[in-house]
């Protein structure tokens, strides 16, 4: 799903306009009344009180839009503008009028103005900015929104959590809605997925208002949203007459005393991956464990006991994850120094390999064509430098990645993986996933998918969604807390079966043809 900014929403506002020969008046009616069927099919006419809060621009306007047709049905509703400019909008006007009309007179918030009471058992409805914000809310706009919160009562946002910028980090967060619930029209905004602006939004649902088709299908965006549609044709699927020399053979380097664990769990992930081959280059003490633990691997040791000291091998692998477990001892700096000169093979760093790079910053020129680095926060900051905020982020990953031609895979809630000037959003993984190894694993799948014929981007963006995917499957059996990196490798042959599951539940008719939901 691609990830549209403001100016391209209201360009595709334009264009619906323009094509279906609607008035922007009728495409807000659409929105509320998606709104409205939602709240409907759920709350069945329940007399529990809703406060609608209403901008003065189109965001106030579709939920005074709302607040019509939830009192048309009867619903026990307060509405409550919030007058924090004289630029009324066209279209907050003709609704206002329509609502006066039906008998409701709605209450005018000024500065200075009480705020109303609101029961814990309540809903409110946050229509007062949406995503034609363009400065800090003023300061009793703040305080309403403070309000707002103290009532601990259920928020629906809708479209964006009021007083979230499209494009970036508000200075002060008393001056964004917490929502419990976002409905955004047509597609979900990019903030919605950043770790400083993620926070504002619980959970997120996308209504379809019938954006024109052919406009969001052509327009290019700087970030897509990946889920099970975007991955799908990617998947190459296995032929019959195969070998195991057909799906690649995946060299993982890495291991040190004490840190062999993490070398076994990438190589384990390359394999169930798909990886045809694997052999893992550790050092002495990683081989008897490693023959144990994983009789599928070849093993080569490296001359020293408990760090590498010279990564030279005879087999030709068609790709090489680096890093996991390495640690950073001078003979093992020196040994991927020398390994990064004379290497030619598509390659996957990751932990200590990332962390050697951040101190040699030389060697970043060595790197092979379009290789994949799949940085935490702190090895990226290592990495990058700081940041001021996501964007600036996401801005220095960019132009990183260009300068080096690298993949990057920056690790979070929603991993992004960015090559060049585009950014791909993991929408699946779960807390849980923060866990000892996790990363480990997730390096094995990238380089095992490389090792498959995937191209590096492909088999980044891919990994990602597999591995996020496998740790969905696993908390079903485990929960968040007793996930463990072994068992999301457990649950990777499920995450590729998933791929061509239907879901289980059958959605009801209504709610398919107007919403995917977030949790999909
Ligand atoms: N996408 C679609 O196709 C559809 C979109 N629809 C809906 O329209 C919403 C966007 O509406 P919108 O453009 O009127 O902007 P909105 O967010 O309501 O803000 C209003 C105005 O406030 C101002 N302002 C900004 N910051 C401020 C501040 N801090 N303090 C005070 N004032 C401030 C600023 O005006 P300015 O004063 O800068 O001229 C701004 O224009 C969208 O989110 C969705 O809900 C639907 O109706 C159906 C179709
Ligand atoms: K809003």
């Amino acid at each position: 799903m691609k990830l549209f900014t403001a100016e391209q929403i209201y360009a595709a506002d334009k264009s619906t306009i323009a094509k279906q020969q609607i008035t922007s008046d009728a495409l807000m009616e659409r929105a509320a009344e998606q709104i409205f069927n939602w709240i409907h099919s759920r709350m069945q006419g329940a007399p529990v009180k809703i406060h609608l809060f209403c901008g003065i621009g189109n965001n106030g306007g579709d939920g005074v839009a709302l607040a019509r047709h939830l009192k048309e049905h009867g619903y026990n509703i307060a509405v409550y503008v919030v007058n924090y400019s004289k630029k009324r909008s066209k279209d907050f006007l003709i609704n206002l009028e329509r609502l006066k009309d039906r008998k409701v007179w709605p209450e005018f918030l000024e500065k200075g103005s009480k705020y109303p009471d609101i029961g814990r058992d309540d809903i409110i409805v946050d229509a007062i900015f949406g995503i034609g914000l363009n400065r800090t809310p003023d300061e009793w706009v703040k305080q309403l929104m403070e309000h707002l919160h103290v009532s601990e009562a259920f928020i629906l946002s809708i479209d964006m959590p009021s007083g979230l910028f499209m494009d970036k980090v508000a200075e002060d967060s008393r001056g964004v809605v917490k929502s419990n619930y976002v409905l955004s029209f047509q597609v979900p905004k990019l903030v919605f997925f950043l770790p400083d602006t993620g926070i504002y939004v619980g959970q997120w649902e996308v209504l379809d208002i019938g954006l024109d088709p052919e406009y969001l299908m052509t327009t290019e965006t700087d970030y897509e949203l990946i889920g099970k549609q975007e991955v799908l044709p990617l998947y190459v699927p296995r032929q019959k007459f195969s070998h195991k020399g057909t799906y690649g053979h995946s060299l993982i380097i890495g291991g040190s005393y004490g840190k062999v664990g993490a070398a076994i769990l990438a190589s384990k992930a390359a394999l169930v991956s798909g990886s045809g081959l694997v052999t893992a280059f550790v050092p002495k003490c990683g081989y008897v464990p490693f023959q144990t633990a994983l009789p599928e691997a070849m093993v080569i040791a490296d001359r020293n006991e408990a760090h590498l000291s010279n990564i030279t091998f005879e087999i030709e692998p068609n790709v090489i994850g680096i890093g996991t477990g390495l640690g950073t001892e001078e003979e093992t700096i020196r040994a991927f120094s020398d390994f990064l000169e004379n290497n030619k093979t598509p390659i996957v760093i990751d932990a200590d390999a990332l962390n050697i790079l951040s101190k040699n910053k030389a060697l970043l020129e060595k790197l092979p064509k379009q290789a994949v680095l799949t940085p935490h926060p702190k090895e990226l900051e290592r990495l990058i430098g700081k940041w001021k905020d996501d964007f600036d982020k996401l801005k220095k990953v960019k132009s990183f990645s260009k300068k080096y031609d690298c993949v990057l895979v920056v690790k979070g809630a929603h991993t992004i993986t960015v090559y060049d000037e585009k950014g791909y959003v993991n929408a699946n993984g779960n807390p849980g996933m923060a866990t000892a190894g996790s990363g480990d694993v997730l390096t094995g799948v990238i380089t095992g998918l490389i090792a498959q014929g995937y191209e590096p981007l492909i088999a980044s963006v891919f990994g990602v969604y597999l591995h996020g995917r496998a740790g969905d499957i696993a908390i079903e059996n485990t929960g968040y807390q007793s996930l463990i990196a072994s068992t999301i490798i457990d649950n990777m042959g499920r995450a590729y079966i998933d791929l061509f599951e239907i879901p289980e539940v059958p959605v009801p008719v209504e709610e398919k043809s107007n919403s995917s939901r977030s949790d999909e």
